[in-house]
């Protein structure tokens, strides 16, 4: 089975949590944190930067590492790491998602995530 590796970025601003709504394919309309693959020649905090920018026009700064987790969809195997990101300049804009929401992490859970982002979401709640 063919194994992707991505990076997706939990930003936190004033106690709250950004989750946003894919747009389109297979997983359209679940929730996830924003990010994507890692190119190559690519660190992962330059590819967690560089996909933030590209989805919501956002700077961030990776503050810390919180998870990696193996997840097996019917189709592929995903490697997900999932970095605490703080918001350093701009206000979201959706160029590829269809919505997004701030919540306190005791709300996360009224979501319908991607399977691999439940240990993230998990995480966050303890
Ligand atoms: N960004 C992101 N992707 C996730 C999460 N959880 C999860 O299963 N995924 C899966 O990881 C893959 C990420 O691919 P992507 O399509 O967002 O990455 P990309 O922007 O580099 O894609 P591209 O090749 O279409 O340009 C998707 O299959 C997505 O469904 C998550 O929390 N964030």
């Amino acid at each position: 089975m063919k194994t992707i590796e991505v990076v997706a970025a939990v930003i936190y601003n004033n106690g709250t949590y950004l989750a946003t709504q894919k747009g389109d394919g297979p997983f359209r309309g679940q929730w996830e944190f924003p990010g994507g693959k890692i190119e190559i020649g690519e660190t992962k905090q330059e590819a967690l930067i560089r996909e933030i920018k590209e989805e919501l026009s956002l700077t961030i700064e990776v503050e810390k590492w919180i998870c990696t987790t193996e997840y097996d969809y019917p189709t592929f195997h995903i490697t997900m790491h999932s970095y605490l990101c703080r918001m350093i300049e701009g206000k979201p804009i959706l160029n590829e998602h269809q919505a997004l929401k701030w919540l306190p992490a005791k709300d996360l859970n009224n979501l319908k995530w991607l399977p691999a982002d439940i240990k993230t979401v998990r995480l966050l709640q303890e």
